[in-house]
């Protein structure tokens, strides 16, 4: 017996792009699922091959390196969905996502116990002084000493944006018996012992070391700049495995160079290297004081195991049933199985009148509706209707569909 048609076409046709090493996880989860057509490149892709790349594939997978801007994603005419198989979803145009119909994935919490476990491991080693104790033992100086070497135990770490990583880092902190203070721009619920901080400044002012874990907004960008570093304690030391925007580097290098801040751990740079190998340019190299890390808050091979497989299953999700469920950017719709209906998904403009041509166009057939799920953005919405009807008809339906004026895409499942 032939397989199960689920798509508008066969899943062998359809094409799977997998950037920037994501995890075998995915790919297995792709096969598992019945997709033949998976390529998967070790690295990012130089804008001019995205563009080429991107508008043969169906579904795209990328990590942090990519950006999708609106003018990549105009050429993404076949592209139905993309992950982001990571946490922060800055690197794409979301509101150009949606306006071209195609929802965008994310991994919220699968590598956020990766990054915590560094940050409280690096704020150890900066207050032990250990990055310049191991540069100089590299270069056969022996620095026995305790000066400028402290416990954590009993010390204030300040948290900036409290969310998923930043409450984690406060709860092992704690463990640790670091006192926690955070601020967040949203009210949150303190875990532990932790407290808010009065503000801002106020926080920079009372922490002995300040993480920062804030997504890159208009408003976090170069959020830390002189004035704030100048706010910090003397002798204090910042971590940064947030976004390389929300520091001011030259800032940063005088606060050091100046012996302000006792030191610092940086994971993320404004600018990044697009591959691995050499080429990592930053003011930063040459200070024993300063942990330079690239990029690998969420890079271990749990982190990646987990997230290769989380994000497929939304994509896999998506693409055979319809579900757009913690879409970061798109109608969230939660559908149920369809057996015995095919399941016509029609995304379109939001504006007055959509719903009825799309119900015109079944009447039209007069095909019974077995159910209808909308949901709506404010300029984008997303209708799912399952209908029994036969493969003739719904060629034909998904042909109407697609020209309802305000059509983003229309695609059938059964
Ligand atoms: N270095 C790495 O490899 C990784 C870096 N990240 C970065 O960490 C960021 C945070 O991740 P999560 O904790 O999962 O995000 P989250 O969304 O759970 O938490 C972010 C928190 O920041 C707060 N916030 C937003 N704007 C703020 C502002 N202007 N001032 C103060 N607080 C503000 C939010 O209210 C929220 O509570 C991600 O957006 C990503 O950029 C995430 C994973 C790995
Ligand atoms: O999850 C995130 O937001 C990260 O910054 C990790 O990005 P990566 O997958 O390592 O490119």
């Amino acid at each position: 017996m032939p397989p199960k048609k689920k798509t508008s076409f066969p899943k062998q046709d359809i094409r799977v792009l997998l950037l920037e090493g994501i995890s075998a996880s995915a790919v297995e989860a792709f096969r598992a699922a019945g997709y033949t057509q998976i390529e998967a490149h070790p690295k990012a892709l130089p804008e001019d091959k995205l563009k080429e790349r991107i508008a043969q594939a169906h579904i795209l997978g990328i990590r942090s390196r990519t950006q999708l801007t609106a003018e990549v994603l105009a050429e993404a005419r076949r592209l139905i969905a993309v992950g982001c198989f990571c946490i922060g979803t800055n690197q794409v145009d979301l509101d150009a996502a949606e306006l071209a119909g195609i929802p965008v994935f994310n991994a919220p919490y699968s590598n956020t116990r990766s990054v915590a476990e560094l940050v409280v491991a690096q704020a150890v080693m900066l207050m032990r002084g250990i990055p310049e104790k191991n540069a100089k033992c590299h270069r056969g100086i022996w620095d026995k000493s305790a000066a400028g070497s402290h416990e954590v135990r009993g010390k204030t770490l300040g948290i900036i944006g409290y969310g998923h990583i930043g409450t984690q880092v406060g709860v092992l902190a704690e463990a640790l018996g670091m006192r926690v203070i955070f601020h967040d721009i949203q009210t949150k619920l303190a875990l532990g012992n932790a407290q808010p901080a009065a503000g801002l400044d106020d926080l920079l002012a009372c922490a002995d070391v300040v993480t920062l874990h804030v997504p890159e907004t208009p408003a976090t960008q170069w959020m830390i700049d002189s004035e704030k570093l100048g706010l910090m304690k003397p002798g204090a030391h910042l971590i940064n495995a947030s976004r390389g925007s929300v520091v001011v580097i030259d800032a940063l290098v005088a606060a050091l160079g100046a012996g302000h801040l006792a030191g610092a751990a940086v994971d993320v740079f404004p600018v990044e290297p697009e591959a691995n190998g050499p080429g990592f340019e930053s003011r930063l190299r040459g200070f024993d004081n300063v942990l330079l890390t690239p990029h690998v808050g969420g890079s271990t091979l749990e982190a990646q195991d987990n997230i290769g497989t989380e994000v497929a299953a939304k994509l896999i999700r998506y693409s055979d049933n319809g579900s757009t469920l913690s879409a970061v950017n798109f109608p969230e719709v939660a559908l149920p199985e369809h057996a015995g209906s095919r399941r016509f998904l029609h995304i379109h403009r939001n504006v007055p009148g959509m719903l009825s041509q799309v119900n015109e166009v079944f009447g039209r057939h007069a095909l019974n509706i077995d159910g209808q799920f909308l949901r709506t953005h404010p300029k984008v919405g997303y209708v799912v209707i399952d209908v029994a009807a036969d493969e003739a008809q719904a060629a034909a339906l998904r042909e109407e569909l697609a020209a309802i004026p305000g059509t983003l895409r229309a695609r059938v499942l059964y």
